[in-house]
C-alpha cells in the first residue's frame, strides 16, 4: 500500500535526516516508526504526504509514486493526526471535525452528519461536544477531535505523528486501547510516529525502529523486535524500557504482602485482585495518589502491597530471569 523506495532526505544545511530507507507498509496494517529523537521518523512521515520533498529515493502509494500527484489532492486523500492537534481555535468542534469533507465539497449538511458520527465513533458524545470550542475541551478530548477529523473523509491512510503524546500516561493508555478497537473495524493503513518502544510495540502490527542518522536498524513484528533485537542499538533501545516492560508482566507475590494491621483504610488506594500486574497496582497507586493498595483473592483479603514489597517483586523476577533465583 505505502511503499518507500532508496528514500532519503538531507535538508540545505547538509542534516541527513534519513537515508536509503526501504520501507513497505501493507495494505490495513498499522506500522509503528519509533526511535530516539531526531532520528528522522517525522520527516518520513511528512514524505509521505509530501510536506516534505525527499532528495532521492521514490514513495508509492497504491502503486502510484506520490511525487506524481497534485500535493493537496494527496493530502485530502491521506488523514493526518499531530501531537498539538492543530485544531481551529474559532471553529466549533464539528465544524472542526467536517474541514476535510467541506474542502472535498461535500455539502453541508452531508459534512455535519459525518462529524457528528465521527465524534460518535471516538466517544465524545455529539449532543454535549459538537458546539464547543477546542479550548473547552481537555488534551484527551482535543486529541479525539484529531483523530475524528483525520478520519472524516474515509482516507485510506492514516499518518499520525506522536498522536497520544501530548497527554497523561493513563489517558494515553486509554487513547491507545481506543485507537486499537476502531483500527479493528476501520482497518486503515497506518503508519504511525512514537518514540516511545512501549507504545510502538502495543500499537503496532510491525514496527520500524530508526537508529540516529535517519537509519532503519530493525523492521520485524513486536515480538521480535523485543525477542532478537538486530544490533547493539536495538538492543539498548529496547533495554532502556524493560524495566518498565517488567511491571507488566511481573505478577503479583503473595508472600511479599504485608498485614493490614494498623493501615487506616483511608491510605490504601483501593483494593485489586492477585490477579493483576504490577504496572496495573502503580497506575492504581499514582491515579489515586496514594502508596499502599489492599490485595484480595475473591473474598479473601491477602494483604497490603507497598513500594517496598513492589521492589521486592521486581528484585526476585530479575533474578529468575537472570537464573540465579
Ligand atoms: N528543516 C530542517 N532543516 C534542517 N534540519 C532539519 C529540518 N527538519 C528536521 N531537521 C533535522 O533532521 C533530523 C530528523 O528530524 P525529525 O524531525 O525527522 O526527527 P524525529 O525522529 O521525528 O525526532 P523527534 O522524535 O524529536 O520528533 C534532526 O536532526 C533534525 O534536527
Amino acid at each position: 500500500m505505502i511503499r518507500l523506495e532508496g528514500v532519503g532526505k538531507t535538508y540545505e544545511d547538509g542534516t541527513v535526516a534519513v537515508q536509503a530507507l526501504d520501507l513497505a507498509v501493507p495494505r490495513h496494517a498499522l506500522v509503528v516508526l519509533v526511535g530516539p529523537s531526531g532520528c528522522g521518523k517525522s520527516t518520513t512521515l511528512k514524505m509521505v504526504n509530501r510536506l516534505i520533498e525527499p532528495t532521492a529515493g521514490r514513495i508509492f502509494l497504491d502503486g502510484q509514486d506520490v511525487t506524481n500527484v497534485d500535493p493537496v489532492q494527496l493530502r485530502r486523500g491521506i488523514g493526518y493526526v499531530i501531537q498539538q492537534v492543530g485544531l481551529f481555535p474559532h471553529q466549533d468542534i464539528v465544524t472542526n471535525v467536517a474541514t476535510v469533507p467541506s474542502l472535498l465539497g461535500w455539502d453541508k449538511p452531508r459534512a455535519k452528519a459525518r462529524a457528528l458520527e465521527l465524534l460518535d465513533l471516538v466517544g465524545l458524545d455529539p449532543s454535549v461536544f459538537a458546539g464547543r470550542f477546542p479550548h473547552q475541551l481537555s488534551g484527551g478530548q482535543r486529541q479525539r477531535v484529531g483523530v475524528a477529523r483525520a478520519l472524516a473523509a474515509d482516507p485510506p491512510v492514516l499518518l499520525m505523528d506522536e498522536p497520544f503524546g501530548a497527554v497523561d500516561p493513563v489517558v494515553r493508555g486509554r487513547l491507545q486501547d481506543e485507537f486499537l478497537r476502531l483500527q479493528r473495524d476501520l482497518g486503515k493503513t497506518v503508519l504511525m510516529v512514537t518514540h516511545d518502544i512501549d507504545e510502538a510495540v502495543r500499537m503496532g502490527d510491525r514496527v520500524a525502529v530508526f537508529a540516529t542518522g535517519g537509519r532503519l536498524a530493525q523492521y520485524d513484528v513486536p515480538a521480535a523486535v523485543l525477542g532478537a533485537p538486530a544490533d547493539d542499538f536495538v538492543e539498548e533501545f529496547v533495554g532502556q524500557r524493560r524495566g518498565m516492560r517488567r511491571l507488566a508482566v511481573t505478577p503479583i507475590d503473595p508472600d511479599l504482602l504485608e498485614p493490614l494491621d494498623g493501615v487506616a483504610a483511608s491510605a490504601l488506594a483501593g483494593t485489586v485482585d492477585v490477579d493483576v500486574s504490577l504496572e496495573e497496582v502503580m497506575a492504581l497507586l499514582l491515579r489515586e495518589d496514594k502508596s499502599m493498595v489492599g490485595v484480595t483473592q475473591g473474598p479473601r483479603f491477602l494483604g497490603v502491597l507497598t513500594p517496598n514489597g513492589i521492589h521486592q517483586m521486581l528484585r526476585a523476577s530479575v533474578r529468575a530471569d537472570r537464573g540465579d533465583a
